[in-house]
């Protein structure tokens, strides 16, 4: 008789977001080695610890998709002003990619070093208490190169790069990154588990 490994998932997971860009990286990061659909909810932004973010929005999510969720949160944390913006979303970020003038603020500090933060939360229904995967890769802050077309990525030098985020190849980032190390656990996770997506019963 053979052996029922894993556990049942109900349905496909579902990846929740209303970012395009993050569900691009996301699907080329991905490949083949967790069939997903995607579907674009804009949820609430919370404020706080990333970890907390992330784990309330896979919540969220999985309530309004009645199913197993994938969501994730990320963000930028300046050692300097040590760790924010970080989970607190003030549009400090957002003014520093359009007003490069404004990476003065960052003068004042010595430290210019960063990291980006990735937390992905799966949940595998609505009553399963979400797992949290964190990915950080550490760089800099720099004034803004390259196109602007993905938040932050202009003023982010990953460590060892002499490029930022946004002038590097995406294949290059996406081997890189916050997000890549923050799936590649995902990813274990999954493989560890052994889900299955069978509705029928074995
Ligand atoms: O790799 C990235 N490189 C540059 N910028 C990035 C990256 N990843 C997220 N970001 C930006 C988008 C948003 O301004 C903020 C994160 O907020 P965050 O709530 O996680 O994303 P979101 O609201 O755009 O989409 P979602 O619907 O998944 O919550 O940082
Ligand atoms: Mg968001």
């Amino acid at each position: 008789m053979a052996a029922v490994r894993g556990l049942v998932l109900s349905r496909p997971v579902t990846f929740v977001t209303g970012n395009a860009k993050k569900l691009e990286e996301v699907r080329a990061i991905l490949g083949n080695s967790i069939p997903f659909q995607s579907l674009k909810l804009e949820l609430p932004e919370l404020q706080g610890e990333p970890e907390d973010i992330s784990k309330e929005k896979a919540r969220m999510a999985a309530l309004q998709v009645n199913g197993p969720v994938l969501v994730e949160d990320t963000c930028l944390c300046f050692n300097a002003l040590k760790g924010l913006p970080g989970g607190y979303k003030f549009d400090l970020l957002i003014l520093l990619v359009h007003f490069p003038g404004l990476n003065n603020l960052l003068m004042a500090y010595d430290d210019k070093s960063a990291y980006a933060l990735c937390v992905f939360s799966f949940a595998a229904g609505p009553d399963s208490e979400p797992i949290t995967f964190s990915g950080k890769t550490q760089g800099k802050i720099v004034s803004p190169r390259g196109p602007n077309d993905f938040g932050w990525d202009p003023i982010f030098e990953p460590e060892g790069y002499d490029q930022t985020y946004a002038q590097m190849p995406k294949e290059e980032k996406n081997k890189i990154s916050h997000r890549y190390k923050s799936l590649a656990l995902v990813k274990s996770h999954f493989a560890e588990a052994g889900y299955t997506f069978q509705i029928e019963n074995s």
